[in-house]
C-alpha cells in the first residue's frame, strides 16, 4: 500500500517541497511538507547553498549521498548543473574514503543489493528481485570489490564503486536511475583491517577462490539474466585472477563490459588518437610501454594492440610495439608466472644483451625507448624525473599518462611531467588535474578516466538494444572519442574536458550503436539511431 509516509520515503517519488497543491491533496500530503511549493530550480540552489558550507569533500560527498537517498530527481538536476565540480567528490578520488570507512560512515544501503557467497541460489535470487521492487533492470554496476581503484580488497565495503559508478552513468550519459540495481558480491576478504574490525559489515571469512567463486559468479549472472532479460551486466574492480576470466566467460552470451580492462583501454586509446593529432605523429611508429601490467594495464595493451592491426600491421609486426613492465621489471615469455594476458606480449629474452638487468623501469625505459609510457602499477612518483627525461631524449612528443588511482597512488603528477620535459610532454591523469602553466603556456591535462567513457558506451549498446558488446562496437567508441580534440591550441589536452560529458557521451552513444546496427546485433528494429539514443535518455525533472 502506498501511504503518503512511503511517498516521501521513496527516493523515486519524492518531490519534497515541490509537491503542488492539487498533488498533495491527492496523495494526502497536506501538511505533510512545509507550505511553500517549491519548483525544482529553486531546490537545487537551496541545496547547492548547503553543499557550499560543507569544509571537507568527504562531508560534500555525504551531504550529496543525503539527497540521493532522499530525492533522485533533484540529486541528478544538481550533478547536471554542477558536472565538474561533483565529479571528484560523488567519484573518484572521494569514493576511496567512503570505501576505506564504509562500515563508520553506514547509513543506508543506498539501493543496493548485497549477495553473500555463504547463501544458496534461491536467496541470490530473492534478494536481486527484492531489490528490484517490480523495476525493470536494465543496467548492473557489479563489484566483489577485491581490486578497488589501486587500493585492494575492500569486501562489502566495495559496495560504493557500484553504486558511484551508476551515478555517473546517469549524470552523463541520462541512464534512468530507476532502471539501475548496484551489486556486490561478498566472497569474504583477505584485508585483515577488516576481518580484524568489529564495525565491519561483510562476510568476516578469507576470499573463496576457485570453483565454488566460480559457481557464485555463474549463479548471479543466470539469476540475474532470467529476471532482466535485456540487462547490460558492468563488471567493476575484480582482482587480477578474476577479472579477465568471467569477462572471457561471459562476453560472447551475454550482453556485457568489464570498466577496468574495456572502458579503460577505450579511454586510453582515445587520449593517444587525441595526443597523435597534436603531434601529428602516426600511430603504428608508437613503441608503448605499460608499466603495472594487471587488469587494466593488460587490457589497456590489448586494445592498442588491436588498433595497430587494425590500422595495417601483422599481429606479429604489431607485437614488436609492445612492452610490459611489472612488479618483476620487463616481462619476459620463459616466466612461469605471467597471467595469460602478459603472456601474449611478453619477450623474447633473447632480444636484449642486459636481459637480466631489464628489472626496474629506467632500465627498461633505457632500453626500449618508448613513446608512449602508461602507468597501471598503484606505485606513486615511479615515473621520476630521471626515467621522464631519458624519455623525452629519444622521442619529441612523449605520451605519458600516469593513471593509477586515487591521487595518492599516480606515478606521477601533471605539473611535473611538464616541466621535466619542458613542456613537451603529452599528459593525461586517472583523475581530474588542475591546468599547469609553464613557460607561458597553460596546459589542459586531460582525464584519461574510463568515466568518460562508459556511460556513453552503455547508453548506445542499450539504445540499439544489442545483445553483445563486441570489439568492433568498443573500437567505435575510442574512436569517436579520440576526434574531439582541439589540436590547433597550444597547451591543448588529449582528451575533451569533462564539462562536455554530457554532449560526447552522446557522440560516444551514437558511435556504439550505429555499429551495433550495423553488425546487426539489436534485438529490435532500429531506423534511427540518434533518435533511439535520444530518446532513451532521462533527464531530471518532476513528473
Ligand atoms: N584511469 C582509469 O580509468 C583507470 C582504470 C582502471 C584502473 N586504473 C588504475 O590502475 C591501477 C591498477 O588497477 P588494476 O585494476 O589493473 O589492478 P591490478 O591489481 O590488476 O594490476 C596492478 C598491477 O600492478 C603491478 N604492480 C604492483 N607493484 C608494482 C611495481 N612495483 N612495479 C610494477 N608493477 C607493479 C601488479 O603486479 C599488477 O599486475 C589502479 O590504481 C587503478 O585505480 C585506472
Ligand atoms: O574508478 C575509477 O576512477 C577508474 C577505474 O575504474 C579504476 O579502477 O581506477
Ligand atoms: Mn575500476
Amino acid at each position: 500500500m502506498t501511504t503518503p509516509q512511503n511517498i516521501l520515503n521513496d527516493p523515486f517519488l519524492n518531490k519534497g517541497t515541490a509537491f503542488t497543491v492539487a498533488e498533495r491533496q491527492a496523495l494526502g500530503l497536506t501538511g505533510l511538507v512545509p507550505p511553500v511549493v517549491q519548483t525544482l530550480e529553486q531546490q537545487a540552489e537551496q541545496t547547492y547553498g548547503q553543499y557550499q558550507s560543507k569544509s571537507s569533500d568527504l562531508e560534500k560527498r555525504l551531504f550529496l549521498m543525503e539527497i540521493f537517498n532522499t530525492n533522485r530527481v533533484l540529486f541528478y538536476k544538481l550533478f547536471s548543473q554542477h558536472v565538474v565540480e561533483f565529479m571528484p567528490i560523488v567519484y573518484d578520488p572521494t569514493i576511496a574514503d567512503t570505501i576505506e570507512n564504509y562500515s563508520e560512515l553506514y547509513v543506508q544501503s543506498q539501493g543496493a543489493a548485497f549477495l553473500s557467497i555463504d547463501e544458496d541460489d534461491a536467496t541470490i535470487k530473492e534478494t536481486l528481485r527484492n531489490a528490484a521492487a517490480g523495476r525493470d533492470i536494465k543496467l548492473i554496476v557489479v563489484t566483489d570489490a577485491e581490486g578497488i581503484l589501486g587500493i585492494g580488497d575492500w569486501g562489502t565495503n566495495g559496495v560504493d564503486i557500484a553504486v558511484g559508478k551508476l551515478m555517473v552513468y546517469t549524470a552523463a550519459a541520462g541512464i534512468d536511475p530507476s532502471s539501475v540495481l548496484p551489486v556486490v558480491l561478498d566472497a569474504g576478504t583477505n584485508n585483515q583491517t577488516l576481518l580484524d574490525d568489529p564495525l565491519y559489515l561483510g562476510n568476516r571469512h578469507e576470499r573463496v577462490r576457485g570453483q565454488r567463486y566460480d559457481d557464485f559468479v555463474d549463479h548471479f549472472v543466470d539469476a540475474a539474466e532470467d529476471l532482466f532479460p535485456e540487462l547490460y551486466l558492468h563488471w567493476e574492480d575484480f582482482g587480477r585472477s578474476n577479472a579477465a576470466n568471467i569477462l572471457n566467460r561471459y562476453q560472447d552470451k551475454i550482453t556485457t563490459f568489464n570498466d577496468d580492462i574495456q572502458g579503460t583501454g577505450i579511454i586510453v586509446l582515445a587520449g593517444i588518437l587525441g595526443a597523435l593529432q597534436i603531434s601529428k605523429q602516426k600511430f603504428t611508429d608508437q613503441v608503448y610501454l605499460s608499466f603495472g601490467a594487471g587488469t587494466a594495464g593488460a587490457g589497456i595493451t590489448q586494445r592498442i594492440f588491436d588498433e595497430m592491426v587494425e590500422q595495417g600491421l601483422t599481429p606479429d609486426e604489431a607485437r614488436k610495439h609492445f612492452y610490459l613492465v611489472d612488479k618483476q621489471g620487463l616481462l619476459f615469455a620463459d616466466d612461469p608466472t605471467l597471467t595469460p594476458e602478459q603472456k601474449l606480449f611478453a619477450r623474447d629474452r633473447a632480444e636484449f644483451s642486459n636481459a637480466a638487468e631489464l628489472t626496474n623501469l629506467a632500465a627498461v625505459v633505457k632500453a626500449v625507448q618508448p613513446t608512449i609510457l602508461v602507468g597501471t602499477s598503484t606505485q606513486p612518483g615511479a615515473f621520476t624525473e630521471a626515467i621522464v627525461k631519458e624519455m623525452a631524449a629519444h622521442t619529441a612528443r612523449p605520451i605519458i599518462f600516469p593513471l593509477s588511482n586515487p591521487t595518492k597512488l599516480a606515478e606521477a603528477k601533471a605539473a611535473d611531467l611538464i616541466e621535466w620535459t619542458n613542456g613537451q610532454a603529452l599528459v593525461a591523469m586517472g583523475i581530474p588535474a588542475a591546468d599547469v602553466t609553464y613557460n607561458g603556456v597553460t596546459y589542459q591535462i586531460g582525464q584519461a578516466n574510463n568515466a568518460l567513457v562508459y556511460p556513453g558506451l552503455g547508453l548506445g549498446t542499450l539504445a540499439a538494444t544489442a545483445t553483445r558488446l563486441n570489439d568492433t562496437m568498443i573500437s567505435a567508441a575510442a574512436h569517436s572519442l579520440g576526434g574531439i580534440v582541439d589540436a590547433s591550441q597550444p597547451g591543448a589536452a588529449v582528451l575533451p574536458p569533462v564539462s562536455k560529458l554530457a554532449e560526447f557521451s552522446q557522440t560516444v552513444a551514437e558511435a556504439v550503436a550505429s555499429s551495433a546496427v550495423a553488425q546487426q546485433l539489436n534485438r529490435e528494429p532500429i531506423s534511427d539511431v540518434t533518435a533511439a539514443v535520444t530518446n532513451l535518455k532521462w533527464v531530471p525533472e518532476y513528473k
